[in-house]
């Protein structure tokens, strides 16, 4: 295990279409606040914020992705080293639900992660403050596709009500927590090589590229 009373850093990305609210997300988070006007993000950005579970302290790096495919060479390089990866759609648009099959292969792809390897994807349907009319993706989809893609954490937010954004993001730290014991006690040797234990302050990193009007 990595935790050992002692701050551990996990680097988590957002992935996901334009538009479902992957910065919204991100800023209901670590700023609770919600901006209704946000902007598209044109490559990547990053914030930590820090989260306690069950009295130990994990700081995330919470990666934020551009979801326009032009802007694909800019994300993917920074998929490497992925703790957790949160597959996001809106559940008023249907279309960004299928994709989130392919936002799991891309993640898979450009991480280097074998395809059958167990990793802590979880899934986020965002927006579920919209009227029942609104809705075109049913919360039984979601579920019936994460059994037969076995992944085990799915969750509807919204973060513009912060209805379940703390959630989310705790049941990732929890998923990852669960395959993280499984392997140590699979190979403890293996998985002590990387510390990736350090402390951070809760702080807007600046990176190679922000967010800006499209
Ligand atoms: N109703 C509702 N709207 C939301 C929610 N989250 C985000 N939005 C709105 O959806 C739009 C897109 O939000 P963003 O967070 O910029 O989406 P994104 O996924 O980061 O988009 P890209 O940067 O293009 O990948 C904005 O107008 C937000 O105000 C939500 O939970 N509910």
């Amino acid at each position: 295990m990595r935790s050992n009373n002692k701050n551990t850093l996990l680097k988590v990305v957002i992935l996901g279409d334009g538009g479902v609210g992957k910065s919204c997300l991100m800023n209901r988070f670590v700023s609770n606040q919600f901006d209704e006007h946000s902007f598209h993000t044109i490559g990547v950005e990053f914030l930590n914020k820090d989260i306690e579970i069950d009295g130990e302290t994990y700081t995330l790096q919470i990666w934020d992705t551009a979801g326009q495919e032009r802007f694909k060479t800019l994300r993917t390089p920074f998929y490497r080293g992925s703790d957790i990866c949160m597959l996001t759609y809106a559940i008023d648009d249907k279309s960004s639900f299928k994709n989130i099959q392919m936002w799991k292969s891309e993640f898979l792809h450009y991480a280097d992660i074998k395809e059958n390897s167990q990793f802590p994807f979880i899934v986020v349907g965002n927006k579920s403050d919209v009227t029942a009319d609104e809705r075109e993706v049913p919360q039984l989809e979601m579920e019936t596709w994460c059994n037969e893609n076995s992944i085990t954490s799915c969750i509807e937010t919204s973060a513009k009500n912060a209805s379940n954004v703390q959630e989310a993001f705790k049941m990732a730290v929890q998923y990852w927590l669960r395959l993280e014991s499984r392997a140590d006690k699979i190979d403890p040797i293996i998985n002590d090589t990387v510390d990736l234990r350090k402390k951070h302050s809760e702080h807007r990193s600046s990176c190679c590229v922000s967010s800006g009007d499209e």
